[in-house]
This record gives C-alpha cells, sequence and structure tokens, in this order.
C-alpha cells in the first residue's frame, strides 16, 4: 500500500474516531449521520468479537466434553466463535445491528449483555428485540431523545391523546378506544399531574364527559373545573360520584340490551350516550382509612365501585384513568384486583421497586428496571406500555398551568350535563346541612 493512501486513510479514521465522537455528543441528526454514525458503527464492528466473547455470547463450535482415552473431560473449549453481525444501519436516533443466534442461544443471553454494549458502544441505551427466530435486533440510541423530545404529531380521533414523544422519535398517543383503562404512578414531582393535564388538554376539545376525582382537595383538577362534568375533592363525594355513574353504566347496559348491540359504538349516532372518561389523582386517598368503621366502609365501597366500572365500562363507554405515588396491595384487597383491569400502564420515577413492580412487573420484567433508571431530574419521563404489548420510554409535552386553565375555559362549553351525578353530590351537600 502506498504512504499516501495509508497516510489519507488513517486521517478518516482520526477524523471519523475523533471529530465523530465530538459531534455525537452535541448532535443534531445530521451531525449524527455525518460523523457520531461512523465513529459508533466502527467501534461496534472493532469491538464485536470481544464484547461478545467477554459476555458469553460467543460459542465454541467444539463440544464442552470429550474424550481422553476412556476419560470424560468436561471444560471451555478454545476458540469461541462470535454471532455474525448485520453491518450497523444508521437510524435518525442511532443505529441498529442484526444479530444470527448461534443454535442453542436465546435473546435473553443479549438481554443480560445489554449493559456492557452500551458502555462498548459507547451510547446512552441499547434495546433488544427479536424481530423473528433465530435472529436478535440490537437498537443503539446514540444520546438520550427525551431530554429535548420534539413535538411529535398524531391524526386526531375520539379519546385518543397526544401525550408526548416516545424514545423512538414517534409520537406517545393514549387511545383509550384501543386500551380503555390506565394506571399511572409515580412519585412526587415525577410529573403525573403534568401527564394528567396534558390528556385533559387533548380530550377537552372533544364531544367526551370529563370527570375528576382529586381527594387532594381538588388542587390539580380543580384548575379544570370548568370543563369537567363534575369534580370530586373529598373521598364521600367520589363515593357520590362513582355510585352515580355504576347506575349510569346499568342504564347504558340496558340501552345497549334493547338495541340488541353488545357496546355503545354499535348503537346509532341518536342513541349512543356521551363517552365519560373518569380522571383521578391519588388513587390511595380513596383506599386509605383511618381505622374508623365508616372510613373502612368509605374505603371498601371505593374499591368496589372502582371496580365494577373497570370490568364493565370499557364496553359501556366509561374509561378511568388512575393516577397514584405509590400502589401496593397493602393499599387494600381490591387494588390488585383493579390493577389487573387497568391494561395501559405509564410509570414515571418511584421511589419504591414495588410500585414499579406493580405498575409494570406483570406486563414486562424489562421496563421495570428501565423504569427504575428514571432519575429525579427526568421530570415527565416515563415508561408507557403501547397497545400491540410492547413498552418504550417516553415523555410528555409539558403543559403549564397557564395552558391548562386557558384550555379549560376555552372549551368549557362542551362540558356534557351528567344530571344524575349533580344530583348525587347536590344530595351530598343536603345532607351535611
Ligand atoms: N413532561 C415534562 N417536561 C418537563 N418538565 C416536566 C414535565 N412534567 C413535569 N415537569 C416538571 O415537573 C414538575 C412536577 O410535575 P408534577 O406536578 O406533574 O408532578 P407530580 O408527579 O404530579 O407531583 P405530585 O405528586 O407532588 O403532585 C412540574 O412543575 C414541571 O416543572
Amino acid at each position: 500500500m502506498s504512504p499516501t493512501l495509508l497516510a489519507f486513510g488513517l486521517a478518516v479514521l482520526a477524523w471519523v474516531l475523533v471529530v465523530g465522537d465530538l459531534m455525537r455528543r452535541h448532535r443534531p441528526t445530521w451531525h449524527w449521520y455525518l460523523a457520531g454514525y461512523p465513529a459508533t458503527a466502527c467501534r461496534v464492528v472493532f469491538t464485536w468479537r470481544k464484547v461478545a466473547m467477554l459476555n458469553d455470547l460467543a460459542v465454541s463450535k467444539r463440544p464442552p466434553r470429550g474424550l481422553l482415552g476412556d476419560v470424560v473431560v468436561k471444560g471451555d473449549p478454545l476458540r469461541p466463535v462470535a454471532p455474525r453481525i448485520s453491518f450497523p444501519r444508521a437510524t435518525r436516533m442511532g443505529l441498529t445491528v442484526l444479530v444470527r443466534l448461534h443454535a442453542g442461544q436465546t435473546p435473553a443471553t443479549y438481554l443480560k449483555a445489554a449493559d456492557a454494549l452500551v458502555h462498548a458502544w459507547q451510547v446512552h441505551a441499547v434495546r433488544v428485540t427479536s424481530p423473528e427466530r433465530g435472529l436478535v435486533l440490537l437498537t443503539a440510541t446514540a444520546s438520550d431523545p427525551l431530554a429535548r423530545p420534539g413535538l411529535a404529531t398524531a391524526p386526531t380521533a375520539l379519546l385518543s391523546a397526544l401525550i408526548g414523544a416516545l424514545e423512538s422519535g414517534g409520537a406517545w398517543v393514549m387511545d383509550l378506544r384501543l386500551v380503555p383503562h390506565w394506571l399511572i404512578t409515580g412519585a412526587t414531582r415525577s410529573g403525573k399531574s403534568t401527564l394528567l393535564a396534558r390528556l385533559i388538554t387533548q380530550l377537552a376539545p372533544q364531544p367526551v364527559a370529563l370527570v375528576g376525582i382529586d381527594c387532594k382537595g381538588g388542587m390539580e383538577l380543580g384548575l379544570f373545573t370548568g370543563r369537567l362534568s363534575a369534580l370530586a375533592t373529598c373521598r364521600r363525594e367520589a363515593v357520590a360520584i362513582l355510585s352515580a355513574l355504576v347506575i349510569d353504566m346499568q342504564d347504558r347496559m340496558a340501552a345497549c340490551r334493547s338495541a340488541g348491540v353488545r357496546s355503545i359504538w354499535e348503537l346509532p349516532d341518536k342513541l349512543r350516550p356521551v363517552p365519560v372518561v373518569v380522571i383521578i389523582d391519588e388513587i390511595a386517598e380513596l383506599y386509605l382509612s383511618d381505622g374508623t368503621r365508616e372510613s373502612k366502609a368509605e374505603a371498601e365501597q371505593c374499591s368496589t365501585l372502582l371496580l365494577r366500572l373497570a370490568q364493565l365500562g370499557a364496553a359501556l363507554g366509561l374509561h378511568l384513568v388512575v393516577a397514584g405515588q405509590r400502589v401496593g396491595s397493602d393499599l387494600g384487597p381490591g387494588v390488585t384486583a383493579l390493577r389487573a383491569q387497568l391494561g395501559g400502564r405509564i410509570c414515571h420515577r418511584v421511589n419504591d421497586p414495588g410500585t414499579a413492580e406493580m405498575t409494570l412487573g406483570d406486563l414486562n420484567k424489562d421496563a421495570v428496571a428501565v423504569a427504575q433508571s428514571i432519575t429525579a431530574s427526568e421530570q415527565g419521563v416515563a415508561v408507557c406500555t403501547g397497545p400491540d404489548g410492547g413498552w418504550s420510554r417516553a415523555r410528555s409535552h409539558l403543559t403549564t398551568t397557564e395552558e391548562a386553565v386557558t384550555t379549560a375555559r376555552k372549551h368549557a362549553a362542551m362540558a356534557p350535563e351528567l344530571p344524575a351525578l349533580d344530583r348525587a353530590l347536590a344530595a351530598l351537600e343536603g345532607d351535611s346541612k
């Protein structure tokens, strides 16, 4: 090889590794394609064999036991071969590598090695999926796309809300027609109320009744009073509202039965009752009791009513969005049963592993670990489940208090009247006088 060619080759390599690395750290997308990607791709290709060996991804073609005379000898055979990989393919946020599994390997081995890959490739995260039997797809993201998420867009649809951006750069959408009930958890200041505010501002312009249950004295959901069809600010009011909703649910059932349909969506437009979304901020307030008989009875009533709504409400246009700092079976016997009915899950930063496990553990174990790694500075970042059963990191769009109040005022006239709920709240006032 001529010295000029060699010098040119070395210069290109140096540019890719040094400049590329700098740009990768502070990149907009074009920098990533231009420089960050070549540097990371080189790192993937050149480190693959070593990383595979150190993380037990490489397998020797020789058997781990052999005959020495009449003696069977066991041990690690020499020269393990790293699995074959495709050339790293650039994506907007990072790169992907397809790995062909050795016979006998499963994606679980690669899941365990994901952390090692993050360090070896110097990227923000590596996700492991298996798009096809025998193949594993390693998706590396160069830097955290949720640090400054772009404004994602999504088509508008009834009962569908654009919440924010997914780690993949796509839109984070909560579609209540697809997933009727949701559980949202997160420690204090993790972004739950902001997410609820975003949900309400998205649903506010739609022909949907919004009912708030905020037993923290209505401090969070009180901002939306104008657009809410009813608001409960203490557990007594919550019981009244939930009881009225259960009666309304029975009326809806009767309407479906007499029309010979199985859900309100099959009813003709004129007969279809308005969909209702019940938003609960701080579920613990509904379940905790101070030990008195009255308080215990109230908590049990709440638990039963919520469970009934969750079990039967989906087809009848009654949806639950339940948020809480901590969700565990210690809150009450009904909590685990309710959780099973809340198919959509969103887990912000949590203080105890139990809450992350309770929110995501029954759906996906890897998601629990990722939720636990969310830091206090990542407000609004959460792990959310998708309609396909998968999960993703995501960040809600920041909805300011002013924005929330303005939207609620603007669409106040759209709030459908729910006379049964008004009557139930008025009866309570009458009783207390
Ligand atoms: N998506 C987001 N992007 C940026 N900042 C956010 C986002 N969501 C929330 N924050 C910031 O985090 C702060 C706390 O959020 P929020 O009040 O929603 O937390 P919370 O979980 O409801 O807390 P608490 O349980 O104490 O009410 C907000 O004031 C806001 O500044």
